[in-house]
């Protein structure tokens, strides 16, 4: 079974390719990790197979329908502003809207979703709180438990650890990491590379719009690539836990 399909996808910005005839697959049980220098085109792949962005080639889950979208993926996109002066309980409980009808007030079920999520990213205490007079990484923590009650087969997040403290980055991983043990898949663009190493399955590396390399992370992760790609001297130790990368130098 696969939960995304992408074929030759390319997406421009101007002229310019920005993600060239990028192609992949994702099924369940996998978290995949996006990596690439900035400007790579993680965000443009993300958003092109989202349809957020206008494309060339395919992608099966741009080809759905919006409410039938929503319901087979949920998106954490980079920007984190939250504009209303809602409660965090409010805020996660939008990530129901797709299943319900106009006006319907959530059912016991939309609310059991709601709590799990709040309780998945640590935010019982924090359920009656303005979201807006939350920390940055409270907030970011706050949407990603938004998309957590979308309860859906895939989660599609952009930087989600972006801001947070180290143990909120892990933690936040720890639950990416369960979805995928619970057979739905996550595929999420990530910075840290030793933790994109330690809690997704498999990496996909982009390099000026290409992907670059596609597997599991002790394969992808090597002082050759991180060289060639992200112009990086880095020591790459192996763990149980997966490839640590310790950034040396810039490759100038
Ligand atoms: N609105 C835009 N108009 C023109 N070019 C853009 C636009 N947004 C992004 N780009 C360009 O597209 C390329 C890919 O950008 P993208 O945001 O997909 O990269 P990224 O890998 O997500 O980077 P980062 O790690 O910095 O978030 C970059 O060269 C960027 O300058």
């Amino acid at each position: 079974m696969t939960l995304l399909s992408v074929q030759n996808l390319t997406v421009r910005r101007g002229e310019c390719p920005v993600v060239d005839a990028a192609s992949f697959s994702i099924g369940p049980g996998e978290c995949v990790g996006l990596i690439g220098p900035n400007g790579a085109g993680k965000t443009s792949l993300l958003r092109g197979a989202l349809g957020l962005l206008p494309f060339e080639g395919t992608s099966s889950l741009a080809a759905l329908p919006p409410r039938q979208r929503a319901a087979q993926a949920a998106w954490l996109p980079q920007t984190r502003e939250i504009a209303w002066p809602m409660s965090v309980e409010r805020i996660v409980a939008l990530g129901r809207l797709p299943y319900l009808a106009r006006g319907a007030r959530l059912s016991p079920a939309d609310q059991g979703a709601v709590d799990a999520a709040l309780s998945r990213m640590g935010l019982q205490n924090f359920r009656t709180r303005l979201a807006t007079a939350l920390s940055g990484g409270e907030q970011a923590r706050v949407l990603i438990a938004r998309t957590l009650a979308q309860d859906t087969p895939l989660l599609m997040a952009d930087e989600p650890i972006a801001g947070l403290d180290p143990a909120a980055q892990i933690a936040t991983l720890q639950v990416f990491e369960a979805l995928a043990q619970e057979g739905r898949a996550v595929l999420t663009s990530l910075h840290d590379l030793s933790l994109a190493g330690r809690y997704c399955t498999r990496l996909i590396m982009m390099g000026a719009g290409r992907i670059v390399a596609d597997g599991p992370p002790d394969k992808i992760l090597t002082a050759e690539r991180l060289a060639e790609v992200f112009h990086l001297h880095a020591n790459i130790v192996p763990t149980p836990h997966g490839p640590l990368v310790q950034p040396l130098g810039v490759i100038a």
